[in-house]
């Protein structure tokens, strides 16, 4: 656990001067500056977001009259920008609407032309004085919900809800289990969720991989085997079988298990019994099995590189488990959930991504699902200077291929955008229109049409 205080929170303590009267502008940097704060000075809405995008602050002060927007406006884009902003607006007069509006917009404070300098002073501090407060409960907040030890599964799309719903079904039963799912999907954190939700959690809970060789080493990790027979000394003697007496033990890759040592699970399963190696002494176990496989075991049964009987034993309580890129409405927690993460073992004080690098990740395809995320997240943060992580700290192959996004606010073009990106790469992705349309879950003839709707160009 890591061993942070409250009074390790560190304020960023540069301000953003948004003020188009050059007087004024110049005299309350000066203020500033000799009160130990940074500044820097925009005179336009245009300026300032540039700024926002480029520079490290967290407070801004904003005239509500700019020459070429409003501040209240320029508010909401700052938002947009560094969610984590605090606003002070400065308004002419002190009118009901205007401080109403300001307020609604979400502005932390205001201020009446000509500004006092100890009225600022006075709101500069209690505007810092709660920050403090609110980084304070945000780092509790997320100590408290991520304590170690815990298998959290984040997400919260349909899919992934319909997942933990089966899951919960599934595992109060105590049956066995076959979870599929292309690498990286999470099975094995699933496998620990089904254990810990189910009737044994106090018990043991033990992995192995079946792609270890030799198949002896494999087999003595499994089923254990006599002293007299260790060929590989580093072997366990008894076995996961027998170590996870009452509990759960978890095949990882159960596709890649041997044939012979197949026969020997299938014994374990039907008749709750293993022998182990150089033993002729069969030895009762009771165990839950879950097994995980990111191949296709129907298949692999007609080829005839998997037992039948052990296939029909497993494919009764068999979970899918989707791709990344089937649910991304799971990408932006999983990405908060990774840069909390990270950015603790890293001492960093990262607290988001800008909307634009969420909206790259969300149209990347993630072969290597949600472990390559994880891994994109790490980078990310180690790369960020600023306290939101944008599209250039992200690994360059997410985002040096993407079409320019679009820089608008109106959803149904950010929708529209996005919708094109996403057909684009399923298409190519994919044998045909038909196999696209199936994916999609769209009809061909929807599929035409969004394909002219979109002008989509086809290779
Ligand atoms: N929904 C999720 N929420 C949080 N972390 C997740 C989630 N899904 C996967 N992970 C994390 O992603 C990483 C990969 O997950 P896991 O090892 O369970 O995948 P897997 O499908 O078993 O992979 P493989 O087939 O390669 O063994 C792990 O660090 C896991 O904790």
């Amino acid at each position: 656990m890591e061993n942070r205080t409250n009074s390790d929170v560190q304020l960023n303590r540069s301000i953003l001067i948004v003020e188009d009267e050059e007087v004024i502008r110049s005299s309350l940097a000066e203020f500033l500056t000799s009160e130990g704060y940074e500044t820097m000075q925009a005179s336009t809405v245009a300026k300032a977001l540039e700024l926002a995008r480029d520079r490290d602050f967290n407070v801004a002060i904003c005239d509500v009259q700019l020459p070429d927007g409003d501040g209240i406006e320029l508010l909401r884009r700052l938002q947009n920008i560094k969610p984590s902003i605090f606003v002070l607006i400065i308004t002419a007069y002190a009118t009901v609407e205007n401080t109403i509006s300001a307020f609604k917009a979400g502005a932390f404070d205001y201020l009446v032309k000509p500004v006092i300098f100890d009225d600022l002073s006075h709101k500069l501090n209690r505007l810092f004085e709660y920050q403090k407060i609110f980084y304070e409960n945000q780092i509790l907040r997320r100590e408290l919900a991520r304590s170690p030890g815990i298998e959290e599964i984040v997400g919260s799309s349909k899919a992934l809800q319909k997942l933990q719903s089966t899951i919960r079904k599934i595992a109060a039963t105590n049956s066995n289990v076959l979870l599929s799912g292309e690498s990286g999907t999470g099975k094995e954190l699933f496998a620990r969720s089904i254990h810990s939700n189910g009737p044994n959690r106090e018990q043991r809970f033990l992995a192995v991989n079946c792609g270890m060789r030799p198949i002896e080493l494999l087999e003595s990790q499994l089923f254990g085997s006599a002293a007299s027979s260790l060929q590989y000394p580093q072997a366990e003697q008894t076995g996961v079988f027998k170590n996870a007496d009452g509990g759960t033990v978890y095949l990882d890759e159960i596709s890649q298990l041997p044939l012979g040592t197949q026969g020997k699970l299938l014994r374990a399963i039907e008749y709750g019994e293993i022998l182990p190696l150089g033993s002729a002494e069969p030895v009762k176990v009771d165990v839950r099995l879950i097994a995980s496989t990111t191949r296709d075991l129907a298949e692999m049964v007609k080829t005839g590189e998997f037992e039948q009987d052990l296939f029909y034993r497993l494919d009764g309580m068999k979970i899918h488990i989707p791709a990344l890129r089937e649910r991304v409405d799971d990408i932006p927690e999983l990405v908060e959930y990774f840069i909390a993460k990270h950015s603790r073992k890293m001492g960093k004080r990262v607290t988001g991504a800008t909307s634009e690098t969420i909206r790259a990740l969300m149209s990347a395809e993630w072969k290597g699902n949600v472990r390559q995320l994880d891994n994109a997240i790490e980078r990310a943060v180690m790369m960020c200077d600023d306290t939101l992580i944008c599209l250039n700290d992200l690994p360059p192959e997410l985002h040096q291929n993407e079409p320019p996004l679009p820089d608008v606010d109106d959803l149904r073009l950010a929708l529209r955008h996005y919708e094109r990106m996403h057909i684009t790469r399923v298409l190519k992705d994919s044998a045909d229109k038909r196999e696209a349309a199936k994916r999609l879950k769209l009809g061909l003839s929807s599929l035409y049409r969004k394909i002219e709707e979109l002008d989509i160009e086809l290779e």
